[in-house]
């Protein structure tokens, strides 16, 4: 509790305390410069450095020994204010950049629900759904595997299976890491999840169309007009993702490129028929 008597004494009249030489509280006007022991007292002292640290650019402009930095380099603004405009813009940016992506995400997701603008759509973009989902690709290239009499086919099956476990991984890691959450307009009834399914960036189902997409033109699909409808396909499952409300604009762009990228990565881990021989030979 301050006392009245150092209070008075001081002949100051109101708000910072401080603690005097006889160790009482002083108060000081915030108008008035304070004593030269507490100046002292406030350069050692983390908080008032971290205080003024975050004075606002102009401010600490302002004060005599900034000013006496920026003359001697010419008239430049200290590093110091520019790393703190730098992160200003791209925060501005980043943070519109994301607005738009809510907005357009909240636009697009016409088929949210059954009573949505486009709710009659949701039972076809729900199939296109299932065509992306990783239960019916791994156990369509596990049944192909083990249907396969040539060593070339089995080796091109093989290694979509790895793909596929693959992107799963990626998937996982990267959904865990960044944890964005998913649109508020999309109901979660979604078959066969993993818990990571619960975020939404970047979205499964664009990184493996993209990568399926290059997989098969790559090694499988050679017919122009099945081309064609390869590249159609991956298209609608991204854009039926934001469509039923699963994933923002983002999530889809971003699962497109990764996807993409991902195919590099299998073709530079592509396990060629004698390195198979050699796993076969080590289970066997
Ligand atoms: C054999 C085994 C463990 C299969 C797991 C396959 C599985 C549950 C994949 C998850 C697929 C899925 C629902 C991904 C989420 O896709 P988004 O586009 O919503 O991110």
């Amino acid at each position: 509790m301050p006392s009245p008597k150092a209070k008075s004494s001081g002949g100051r009249s109101s708000s910072s305390p401080g603690v005097g030489g006889n160790g009482r509280y002083e108060f000081m006007s915030l108008n008035r410069r304070p004593p030269q022991h507490l100046l002292q007292r406030q350069g050692s002292d983390p908080t008032s450095t971290r205080l003024r640290a975050s004075e606002s650019p102009t401010r600490r402009r302002g004060s005599g020994s900034s000013n006496a930095s920026t003359s001697s380099t010419g008239g430049q603004l200290p590093e110091e204010d520019c790393m703190r405009l730098n992160p200003s813009i791209v925060g501005i940016t980043l943070s519109s950049l994301l607005a738009m992506d809510l907005w357009l995400s909240k636009r697009l997701g016409v088929c949210a629900c059954e009573d949505s603008s486009w709710g009659s759509m949701r039972p076809l973009m729900k199939l296109i759904e299932i065509s992306g989902h990783g239960i019916p690709w791994l156990a369509g290239t596990a049944y192909c595997l083990y249907k396969s009499d040539s060593t070339a086919g089995q080796e091109v099956m093989l290694n979509l299976l790895m793909a596929l476990v693959l992107d799963l991984i990626l998937v996982g890691v990267v959904k865990a890491v960044v944890r964005r959450r998913r649109p508020a307009h999309n109901r979660m009834d979604m078959f066969a999840t993993f818990s990571v399914d619960g975020y939404s960036f970047p979205s499964g189902h664009a990184t493996r169309a993209a990568m399926c997409a290059r997989f098969l033109l790559a090694h499988l699909v050679l017919a122009a007009p099945l081309r064609v409808l390869v590249l159609l396909w991956a298209v609608l499952v991204g854009f039926s993702r934001v469509l039923l409300g699963r994933h923002h604009v983002t999530d889809v762009a971003f699962g497109f490129g990764m996807g993409y990228c991902q195919y590099n990565l299998v073709e530079v881990l592509w396990m060629s028929p004698a390195i198979l021989h050699g796993l076969i030979r080590q289970l066997a």
